[in-house]
């Protein structure tokens, strides 16, 4: 167990505390935080990225859910009278609340048993967000920016990249981080469509189809989507009903789910 600041970094809050004095430095040179940019950071940890960060932007805002490292954050940054500290858990959190003229800049060294969660609440907030910088399992990242035929295509990336750009920055090895983790890690930079380039009529329909293909990803489309869609509909999108779930792209997904939504509307105005 690391023990710094008098703080047991905490298996549940899922706290490996960045201490490369040299990923630190690149990370915040990938961000490139300006003085007058909304950033929020979520989880600071002891301060690694947010002493850096707010020597540019003393202005910035930090989430924090382990409550025993407030006032060691408080005490860190006790001279800079801006910073502000919210103690709360970032999968419940409003960010919408810190928005004030500037839509908001989010980084954060994720804990990794959170992060997908916490990246598909972020994506739902995704029109107050300019961009966002993450550390998380390497894994993770290459399933944000997986496209069809990938082997860790699914879900994720591709509700990731419905919302956003996802840019695979750099690799960042366990030594980095105090205690090491067990996987290796990665930084990813998303930046949220200023126009969706496929919006679908309703995303509630979207998620539950690309939900309801990938929780049966080695079956064919005719399998996998039987319940929600007729092998009638996928061909009457140019679909091949023998395709697996991993074959079909975004714009694929958001075809199929626009068909239901109209046909249900259709059926509605029969009534
Ligand atoms: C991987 S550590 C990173 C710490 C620091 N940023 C660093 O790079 O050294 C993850 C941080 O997120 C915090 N955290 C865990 N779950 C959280 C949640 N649901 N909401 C907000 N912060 C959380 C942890 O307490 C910890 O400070």
């Amino acid at each position: 167990m690391s023990k710094k600041a008098g703080h047991q970094a905490r298996k549940r809050f899922g706290q490996n505390f960045l201490h490369d004095p040299g990923v630190i430095d690149r990370i915040i040179r990938a961000i490139h935080p300006k003085p007058e940019d909304a950033i929020v950071e979520i989880g600071p940890g002891l301060g690694a990225l947010t002493e850096e960060i707010l020597e540019v932007n003393p202005k910035l805002q930090v989430v924090e859910l382990d409550r025993d490292l407030i006032p060691v954050l408080r005490t860190r940054f006790f001279n800079y009278p801006e910073f502000r500290i919210h103690e709360a858990d970032a999968l419940k959190f409003d960010f919408s609340q810190l928005m004030d003229e500037k839509p908001l800049r989010i980084i954060g060294n994720l804990p990794y048993n959170i992060s997908t969660p916490l990246i598909f609440h972020l994506l739902s907030q995704a029109d107050v967000i300019q961009d966002m910088h993450f550390m998380l399992q390497k894994e993770v990242v290459q399933r944000m920016a997986a496209v069809s035929g990938d082997s860790s295509y699914g879900r994720l990336g591709i509700m990731t990249q419905y919302f956003c750009k996802v840019q695979p920055l750099f690799e960042v090895s366990a030594g980095a981080f105090r205690p090491a983790p067990k996987v290796d890690s990665a930084i990813v930079r998303l930046v949220p469509h200023a126009e969706l380039p496929h919006p679908a009529r309703d995303l509630g329909t979207l998620q539950a189809v690309v939900r309801t293909a990938f929780n049966a990803r080695r079956k064919t489309l005719r399998k996998a989507l039987g319940t929600m869609v007729s092998v009638e509909q996928l061909q009457q999108l140019g679909i091949n009903d023998g395709l697996r779930p991993e074959n079909l792209t975004l714009a694929d997904y958001v075809n199929i789910a626009d068909l239901l939504v109209c046909e249900k509307n259709s059926e509605g105005n029969d009534d």
